[in-house]
């Protein structure tokens, strides 16, 4: 449904190097990376709003890159939703549909499915202006949607609101997309986002792409440290691999799947480790001797660093087990994991 072959963007500072995608017909596609990484303009670029200096865009099957934005077949949502003040609810909604002369029976039918998904019956009438944040990005989902484009490009379309109305329109946005069969190709710098929403991801990294996968793959199988810190993998080491096993600061580390001999990385998910203060660690876990640093405080998890040898581990925890276990700043403890939860590349 979208395909880009060779993007290049060169902008004065920041460039976007040779982006090669196929986002499929009907799938949810969330493209990821820190701030900075290009994600917008790669966006913008399908949507017509930034030049590309390079390459080729096809949106369902068409050659885009020559069309301006409005002949594009693709609907944008914003993070900040830049509705229309002056005009209503319905106003917004409706004020594409003329433009695409969509006037008719089945476009005030799509209309009112709308209104009523996203909850917007009765507000209607209500001036944008003084809704609330979840509201107006409600209308502004609605308002994309009212001409049935064949994509809709997102862009952050949750970062801008508080964590409540965040909740509420991403099941939105899921339900939206499994009952519309529309393309969806959201931009988002927070993984966890994308891990709920989309079906797979690439990873833009100072402007190139870095892994492009199912979801779940890419969260439990990233190729890179760059990926793997991204995913949330937070302990991901330099290792040496032997027949059977990974040494790394020291540490050997059974393997769960054979890796070629040589240089690379192990990783572990935080929330794999297993922290013990008196040796409770199941026998059949990998376990190394160590000393707690610091004891973090995440609002609803602790994160525990723990120094075993040279290497830094950092574990999650919630508060009854950190309390229960009374691990404090400088206890000694044991580290454990399955040999299942280690990932090498
Ligand atoms: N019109 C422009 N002219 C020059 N530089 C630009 C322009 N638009 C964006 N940039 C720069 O390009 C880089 C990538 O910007 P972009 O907005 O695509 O990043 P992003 O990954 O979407 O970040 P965020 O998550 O913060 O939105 C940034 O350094 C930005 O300052």
């Amino acid at each position: 449904m979208i395909r880009m072959e060779h993007l290049d963007i060169v902008l004065p500072g920041f460039c976007v190097r040779d982006v090669n995608l196929d986002v499929a017909d009907g799938e949810f596609f969330a493209l990821i990376g820190p701030t900075g990484s290009g994600k917008s303009l790669v966006l913008e670029s399908v949507a017509g709003l930034v030049p590309q200096a390079r390459g080729r865009i096809t949106v369902a099957g068409r050659d885009v890159t020559a069309l301006p934005p409005e002949r594009r077949g693709v609907g944008i949502v914003y993070q900040d939703n830049a509705l229309f003040p002056h005009l209503s609810v319905m106003e917004n909604i409706t004020y594409g549909l003329r433009y695409h002369r969509l006037a008719g029976d089945e476009a005030a039918r799509r209309v009112e499915w709308l209104v009523d998904v996203l909850g917007l019956s009765r507000i209607r009438e209500r001036g944008v202006c003084n809704l609330s944040g979840g509201e107006q990005q409600r209308v502004s989902l609605a308002r994309a949607l009212a001409v049935n484009p064949p994509v809709l490009l997102l862009d952050e379309p949750l970062s801008a609101l508080d964590p409540n109305f965040r909740e509420e329109i991403r099941a939105l946005l899921k339900t939206l997309h499994a009952e519309l069969g529309t393309t969806f190709f959201m931009v988002t710098h927070d993984f966890a986002e994308a891990l709920f929403l989309a079906e797979r991801v690439g990873v833009l990294r100072d402007g190139a792409l870095e892994q492009v996968g199912p979801v779940r793959d890419v969260f439990c199988r990233p190729r890179t440290p760059f990926v793997a810190e991204f995913v949330g993998m937070k302990n991901v080491f330099e290792a040496h691999f032997a027949p059977g096993e990974a040494v790394f600061h020291g540490l050997r580390c059974p393997l769960p799947h054979p890796v070629a001999d040589g240089c690379g990385h192990v990783a572990l998910r935080p929330e794999d480790l297993v922290l013990s203060r008196d040796g409770g660690i199941p026998d059949h876990y990998v376990r190394y001797e160590g000393n707690v640093r610091t004891v973090c405080d995440l609002g609803f998890v602790y994160e525990v660093a723990v120094r075993c040898g040279s290497a830094d581990f950092r574990a999650l925890m919630d508060r009854r087990s950190l309390m229960e276990s009374d691990i404090r700043s400088g206890d000694a403890v044991s580290v454990g994991f399955s040999a299942g939860a280690v990932h090498a590349f």
